[in-house]
């Protein structure tokens, strides 16, 4: 598994990472989730000791990374940043990959498993951000690693692709693997992560089962305007939900989700209008979210948690590709470069 233990990265003045301990659970799929410039790149960056912390440890499964014999058998990563060789052929990368992490992994059946058999023999400067993505991520496999470690992989990808390397990083978790994936997007992981890690500003806020959290930032209540309250109140306790309030033509409810409401509503002929959620309470992380940072947990950072995750953290899509450079970074130390498949 891995493991931050009071976990600090300074770059200047600024902590980017600041005091964070948390647990990624070995064999389970963990979302790493968090707003822009929150402090997730730097993290993973930790683990893979691409940089080194400012104090504390960010170990894997006990240990910093560079202590296994073998580094790149036991983590594989995809990072955005550098290109991968715009000159080399896509199988070449890959072959090469697993020469460095000293796997002696089928690349042609890597490049088939992510989608670019066809692709194979074709130089990696032509391809789309949608293909990197994809050859990345063969990279990273090409250690047949115990621990995936994901930045933001989604990014360049079209829905059908979502859905892709949705279905693949839970394969990879049914083969036993550990997957930690960061990502802006609750939506991005709500149907794919059973564990998720909240950081906001550089404090891990929250860690815990994902459904609990999802759970609790979902609508509470459902606002609608209907000319026939009545008979809808019926169908809806018919349901299962429960009237909180009526005002004239305004009804609120509860324990139905707005879709919900809307088939319920047809079936009965009832006409809806002005179909408002009404969101959850803002002040607190679910007591299943175990605050992960015990007291240290700042009361200012929860208020501001709700906003930022519902359901877009941030309307600014385009990639950070700024990599790790500056008087703290640290150049790869080469075992561990082989198994970074960084995207262009
Ligand atoms: N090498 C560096 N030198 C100085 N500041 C840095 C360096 N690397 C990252 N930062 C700053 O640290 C903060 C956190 O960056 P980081 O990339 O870890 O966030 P993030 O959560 O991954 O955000 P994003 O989703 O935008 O990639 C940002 O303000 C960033 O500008």
């Amino acid at each position: 598994m891995l493991r931050a233990e009071n976990l600090t990265k300074r770059f200047g003045s600024l902590d980017v990472v600041s005091n964070a301990s948390f647990a990624v659970r070995a064999g389970a799929v963990t979302g790493f989730l968090g707003p822009n410039g929150a402090g997730k790149t730097t993290t993973l960056r930790l683990f893979l000791e691409l940089i080194h912390p400012t104090s504390g440890s960010a170990l894997v499964d006990g240990r910093p990374l560079h202590e296994w014999p073998a580094p790149g058998r036991k983590v594989g990563a995809v990072l955005d940043g550098h290109c991968a060789h715009p000159g080399r052929r896509a199988i070449d990368s890959v072959r090469w990959a697993a020469r460095l992490a000293g796997a002696g992994a089928d690349a042609e059946e890597l490049l088939g498993r992510v989608g670019l058999a066809e692709a194979a023999g074709r130089r990696t400067g032509a391809f789309s951000r949608g293909m990197l993505q994809r050859l990345a991520l063969a990279i990273a496999l090409a250690g047949d690693p115990e621990i995936v470690i994901l930045d933001e992989p989604m990014n360049g990808l079209d829905a059908e692709g979502i859905a892709w390397i949705k279905t693949v990083l839970r394969d990879l978790r049914d083969e036993g693997r550990t997957v930690f994936i960061a990502s802006r997007l609750l939506a991005e992981l709500e149907d794919l992560v059973d564990d998720l890690v909240v950081i906001a500003q550089g404090n891990v806020v929250g860690s815990g089962s994902a459904g609990a959290f999802v759970d609790r930032f979902q609508p509470q209540a459902v606002s609608v305007l209907s000319d026939q309250p009545q008979a809808l109140g019926i169908a809806v306790s018919r349901a299962g939900g429960q009237i909180l309030d009526t005002n004239g033509q305004r009804v609120l409810i509860s324990g139905l989700t707005s879709t919900q409401l809307d088939e319920i509503a047809r079936d009965a002929g009832i006409a809806l209008f002005g179909v408002t959620e009404e969101s959850g309470p803002r002040s607190a992380l679910s007591p299943d979210l175990s605050p992960a940072v015990g007291p240290d947990l700042s009361p200012d950072l929860s208020p501001d948690l709700s906003p930022d995750l519902s359901p877009d953290l941030s309307p600014d899509l385009s990639p950070d590709l700024s990599p790790a450079v500056g008087p703290d970074a640290h150049p790869p130390i080469a075992d561990v470069a082989g198994i970074v498949g960084e995207v262009c």
